[in-house]
């Protein structure tokens, strides 16, 4: 198909130019699609296909006009598609065409919603090195992950767009298949030689400046290979927003809580474990007004901060607004008109703004002195941080681009910048002659028809012009007979005819000539005016950034009146005491029943227990997210709060999405809890539900208690850990830091038979809960009442260490008894009548046989001949086996060893 010529072939070769997977090309106001690229931008943005021939084939063809290529571009990328787009100018007598950018995800700018859109490298040489641009704000961080875990973690939070792994990074199946499953970003194959380590830190360097890696303290060749890629990316995409980059950022520094992916999510902090963004912390407490705003709060609670003089300093300023409720309010009504001043410096740097944007960047400037004035007025805020983070931006030079904006545009510009109209007068001598001029033959224009009128006595006379025939004198058709012989007729209609004169054609003309030199001026000053801008990038950038945290604190302040939180003190201890707390996002929906925490050192682990439902999943993300709350800076949910700072929050919830990615929930389980071993500190807030639970009864507990050891003996982390082993209750007997707490409920469910409801009063107690009420939630679930009666049966029977009736189709029955020593159902005697009583008894007398084992007096005849027939079977090894089982002391050896002690035994019995 190469054989074809023409625009066709021009399109096939420039399509080889690129890897892009969709080519764009402009052939005068429209860009083309041809052949497969047409088929596939007609299927997916149901445009008409048509047909053109070249070279004797015929090839399909799209395509859409150029000023509306941007709303097409944003769709083809916004499924997938990198999209190449070849200009057209003029050159010689003809035109030529090239490739001038590439329009990814990642390097898309005309979006629309206030996320922030990460592009992102990933390099994989001693450790990683991750750098993350949003060309749509110009912010560029870098940062380093010791391992994969990390490095998902990171990824997570910044929850990027496009990824381009590294060459080192591409061969990774395993890590490219994690990547997959944590985000949905597209995968780009950049060419290698941008990692290469000398040339990206010449880039680095170019980009940056000569000390940025030292001052930043970027060390590790791995960043600097990524971060070196990502500005080679961006460039090479031809976008143009690099000047927007102005700043490079290191992330890694211990000044963050640790968060890793499973607890952002968990915590459900941006989107809910469902995946919607109704629900999460972030929807519920953003009462932002701008998009800036938004986006800085987003990542406040993606990352909470461990510095308490800046949290102190954020929570003043929240508590002084919260007490200016009338300068709130107006701070946020004069925000509400801010323009997004971080998006529009890379649509200056790249030359997308137009003049409405310049027109929106020049109010928004305005509004930072108003803001001050505002602030400076109020007595509570004059004095409060909230004053100094207005100070931070540069005012004078914020003024001086204002003025030169105001100076330059008109105060409502058209949105084309290709058809004048957008300059002001008085900004340029050569442009004012020719408005003057232009002006001058618009009030001839004006006067013309009152002059013929006069002149000729004609009353139904008009001069107006339009697209076919330009300027044209118009008589009514009751009057042509007065139109003298200089009116050179141009047109009949059916009441009127048209003329023109050589006068108004020649001002027609001049005018015409006049028009063009003023857009092309206009076009050319605005050019400048837009560089100008585009050089402020920073100042642009900082402004834009200290409006978004006032409005970031406003909201924070706006939550905590309309909510009534309060402001916890930090402190660097090691306690969590919240006095009446709630969770922020369940007590938005719900009559909340607020709660105490009380931790500390001396009682750093709550076994939280209590029947399903009651409440304990919630009491614990009410105390992770009060805590998380509190390190943003904000107020939080609760009476009083007094938070020991933490260096990391860890949590491990039930895994519901690991099972659609078919990943064995138990082994999920305990990688998440691995991890937290491994990371928490005696620093960290560890939060546990139902850890264990993924197996087997008696792993489980076994895994639970001995995880609850090493939390208590070695970590020393704060922790919470709800559970429905009851076993583990009884830690709180024989580690001091441990206590017992449970979420009570009123009613005895046991009785529920003639239908007394259990209460839940979602009330926190000491101590342990009595029971689990599984079988109660099942009945308020409808389980049917058979089963449910059925199941209290059971349950009866099995707390009794009776026998139950396995009841057959055929109405006979066999019997089967709850082994407690193994955790698994044995059978029970036969029974011709099925007589409790008896099997009762045989197993009461089942489980003191089991016990003789351990005890000391002097054998029966009975159990001697059993061991006897046991030596017999097994040979000496069952002595031993014997012995050492008569002489483990059960109560002071951890569930760990004893099973595995146990399965040594085993092991050697079965030798
Ligand atoms: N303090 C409270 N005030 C009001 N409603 C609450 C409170 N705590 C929990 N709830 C509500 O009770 C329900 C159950 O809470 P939660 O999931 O925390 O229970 P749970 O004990 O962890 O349950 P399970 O053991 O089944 O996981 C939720 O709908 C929650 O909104």
């Amino acid at each position: 198909m190469t054989e074809a010529t023409g625009i066709v072939g021009e399109f096939f070769d420039l399509k080889a130019e690129t890897d892009a997977d969709v080519l764009a090309m402009q052939v005068g106001d429209f860009y083309e699609f041809f052949d497969s690229d047409a088929e596939l931008v007609a299927d997916e943005l149901d445009l008409k296909v048509s047909q053109k021939s070249s070279h004797g084939s015929s090839y399909p063809m799209a395509g859409v006009p150029v000023e509306e290529l941007t709303p097409y571009l944003k769709s083809l990328v916004e499924r997938g598609y990198r999209v190449a787009v070849a200009d057209q100018h003029e050159a010689g007598d003809g035109h030529e065409r090239e490739i001038t950018r590439v329009v990814s995800p990642g390097t898309l700018l005309a979006v629309t919603d206030a996320d922030a859109r990460y592009l992102l490298t990933v390099v994989h040489d001693e450790d990683y090195g991750l750098a993350f641009a949003d060309v749509t704000t110009g912010r560029f961080h870098v940062t380093t992950a010791a391992d994969a875990d990390e490095l998902l973690t990171t990824i997570y939070r910044f929850d990027p767009v496009e990824i381009l792994p590294g060459p080192d990074v591409r061969n990774d199946d395993d890590l490219l298949e994690r990547l997959r499953g944590r985000t949905d970003a597209a995968l780009t194959l950049h060419t290698a030689e941008a990692f290469a380590p000398g040339r990206a830190r010449h880039r680095v360097r170019e980009q940056f400046g000569e000390g940025a890696l030292d001052s930043v303290g970027i060390e590790t060749d791995a960043a600097v290979r990524a971060a070196g890629a990502v500005l080679n990316y961006v460039e090479e995409t031809g976008q143009g927003v690099l000047a927007s980059m102005t700043r490079l950022q290191a992330h890694g520094d211990g000044d963050h809580v640790e968060l890793d992916a499973t607890t952002q999510r968990n915590l459900e902090l941006t989107e809910t474990m469902q995946g919607d963004r109704s629900g999460s912390l972030f929807a519920t407490i953003d009462h932002t007004v701008t998009s800036a705003g938004g986006r800085l709060l987003q990542s406040w609670l993606q990352r909470p901060r461990r510095d308490r003089a800046e949290l102190q300093r954020r929570q003043s300023a929240v508590a002084a607004l919260t007490e200016a409720a009338l300068a709130r309010d107006r701070l946020r009504e004069v925000l509400g008109d801010a323009y997004d001043l971080e998006r529009l410096a890379s649509r200056a740097a790249s030359g997308s703004a137009d003049a409405r944007d310049l027109v929106a960047a020049r109010e928004t400037l305005a509004l930072l002195p108003t803001a001050r004035e505002i602030v400076a007025d109020t007595d509570r805020l004059a004095d409060s941080p909230l004053a100094a983070v207005l100070e931070r931006a540069d005012l004078d030079r914020a003024r001086e681009l204002r003025e030169t904006l105001e100076a330059a545009l008109v105060e409502d510009p058209p949105g084309t910048i290709t058809q004048g109209g957008l300059v002001r007068k008085g900004f340029d001598e050569q442009l004012d002659e020719l408005i003057e001029r232009n002006e001058a033959i618009e009030e001839w224009l004006d006067e013309l028809p009152k002059r013929e009128k006069r002149r000729h006595g004609i009353t139904h006379l008009s001069v107006d012009r339009n697209k076919t025939d330009g300027y044209y004198i118009q008589v009514g058709k009751s009057e042509t007979d007065a139109v003298p012989d200089s009116y050179e007729q141009i047109k009949t209609l059916k009441n009127s005819e048209r003329y023109t004169i050589d006068e108004l054609e020649e001002k027609e003309r001049e005018l015409l000539r006049i028009e063009e030199q003023r857009h092309d001026l206009e076009r050319q000053l605005f050019d400048e005016l837009r560089e100008k801008v585009a050089t402020r990038a920073e100042l642009l950038q900082d402004v834009g950034r200290t409006l978004a945290e006032v409005d970031a604190l406003a909201g924070l302040a706006t939550h905590a009146v309309r909510a009534d939180w309060t402001r916890p003190e930090l402190t660097d201890g090691d306690e969590i005491s919240i006095e009446a707390g709630r969770h922020p996002v369940v007590e938005r929906t719900t009559e909340f029943v607020p709660n105490d925490v009380r931790m500390d050192r001396d009682r750093r682990f709550l076994v939280v227990t209590g029947p399903n439902m009651s409440g304990k999943s919630t009491y614990m993300r009410q105390t992770a997210l009060i805590t998380l709350l509190a390190q943003v800076g904000s107020f939080v949910p609760a009476r009083q709060a007094r938070i020991g700072l933490v260096d990391g929050i860890y949590t491990r919830v039930g895994a519901l999405d690991e099972l659609a990615q078919g990943r064995s929930t138990f082994m999920v389980e305990m990688q998440e809890l691995s991890n937290i071993l491994h990371s928490a500190s005696d620093d960290s807030l560890v939060i546990l539900d139902e850890v264990g639970r993924g197996t087997a009864t008696f792993d489980g507990i076994s895994i639970a208690w001995a995880a609850t050891e090493y939390l208590v003996n070695e970590v020393g982390a704060k922790t919470l850990f709800a559970t429905h082993y009851h076993e583990l209750t009884e830690l709180g007997e024989r580690l001091d830091p441990v206590q017992n707490v449970h979420v009570a409920v009123d009613g005895d469910p046991d009785s529920d038979r003639d239908g007394e409801e259990v209460t839940f009063l979602r009330t926190v107690r000491e101590g342990p809960a009595d029971r689990s009420y599984g079988v109660h939630v099942a009945d308020l679930a409808g389980v049917p009442e058979p089963v449910v009666d059925r199941s209290r049966q059971v349950l009866d029977r099995l707390r009794n260490d009776e026998a139950i009736d396995v009841r057959g189709g055929d109405g006979g029955t066999t019997q089967a008894v709850f082994d407690l020593s193994s955790g698994q159902f044995v059978d029970g005697p036969a029974s011709a009548d099925g007589g409790e009583a008896s099997s009762g008894e045989q197993a009461q007398n089942e489980s003191t046989a089991g016990s003789h084992a351990a005890d000391e007096s002097a054998p029966s005849a009975e159990e001697k001949q059993q061991r006897d027939e046991l030596v017999e079977r097994f040979g000496d090894d069952a002595e031993d086996v014997l012995q050492a089982l008569a002489d483990l002391d059960i109560a002071e050896t951890p569930p760990v060893e004893l099973l595995s002690e146990v399965q040594q035994w085993q092991g050697k019995l079965e030798e």
